[in-house]
């Protein structure tokens, strides 16, 4: 059976951030992921899972000034100790809802400038090594860009060839299925491949970002090739609704799955 989590950054935004955990749990789902936490106390998070028996999969750590346009500070110069403090932030939040992986944005960095390779496999290095230390895994997501120009960590072997370098235990790689269809194509061998790595796996159809089985990709063949895979982490469901997340929800209960 696969596991289906709601993304609360982009479905039910109907409601406000927290009304958000119990319209996701009344809609079927068992689990939930978004973006970031960190404007709401941790407590008031853990309150709404454990009210709406809701399992945390997913988040990502801060990433540095998002309203300033930053996406991550790992790779860009003179943050380490930010990056470092980061981490205790984002570890806090983890205890809290019991988030087993968290995903480290890399930022907005040519990834050719000097240094910026070393930047961020250094913090890396440090972010996965002390999430180990709470049995938490640290997940790398390749983002294209289209979505995120400038955006350091914009393909597919560059972070599958670190992982496999770094041979770090808890080191992931998150597949989101909108940017890999973007950049490479692929799919569904990439997923076969890459299957010992791979830590969460993302859905939206490509190219508007929308439900699944609604853009140029048969979702549900992909699905089934999950499960034939034995993928037995979550699949984020990281879409915009096209007109509403409760009207858009058919492709879920047709996936026959769990969710
Ligand atoms: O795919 C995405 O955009 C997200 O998973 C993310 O973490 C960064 O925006
Ligand atoms: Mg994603």
């Amino acid at each position: 059976m696969l596991k289906f989590a709601a993304n609360l950054s982009m479905m039910f935004t109907e409601w406000t951030f927290l009304d958000r955990f119990g319209a996701a749990a009344d809609a079927g789902f068992q689990a939930v992921e978004y973006l970031f936490p960190y404007e709401h106390p941790p407590e008031a998070i853990a309150a709404r899972l454990q009210r709406h028996r809701l399992t945390q999969a997913l988040f990502n750590m801060p990433p540095g000034d998002w309203a300033a346009g930053e996406r991550g500070v790992a790779a860009l110069p003179g943050r380490l100790e930010e990056l470092k403090a980061s981490v205790q932030t984002a570890l806090v939040y983890a205890q809290a809802t019991g988030a087993k992986r968290l995903h480290l944005m890399a930022g907005i960095v040519n990834r050719d400038s000097p240094g910026a390779a070393s930047r961020y496999e250094t913090a890396v290095t440090y972010a996965a090594e002390q999430l180990g230390e709470h049995g938490i895994e640290l997940l790398l997501e390749p983002i294209n860009a289209r979505s995120m120009p400038g955006y350091f960590l914009n393909d597919y072997p560059y972070a599958e060839a670190l992982i496999q370098r770094l041979g770090l235990t808890n080191l992931r790689l998150q597949f989101d299925i909108f940017h890999r269809q973007i950049m490479h194509g692929d799919v569904s061998a990439a997923l076969a491949r890459l299957m010992p790595i791979i830590g969460h796996v993302q859905v939206a159809s490509v190219p508007l970002r929308n439900e699944p089985n609604t853009g140029e990709l048969n979702d549900s063949h992909i699905f089934r090739m999950l499960e034939n895979l034995n993928y037995g982490g979550f699949i984020g469901c990281e879409y915009n609704p096209r007109a509403g997340t409760l009207a858009g929800l058919r492709w879920l209960h047709d996936a026959g799955a769990e969710q």
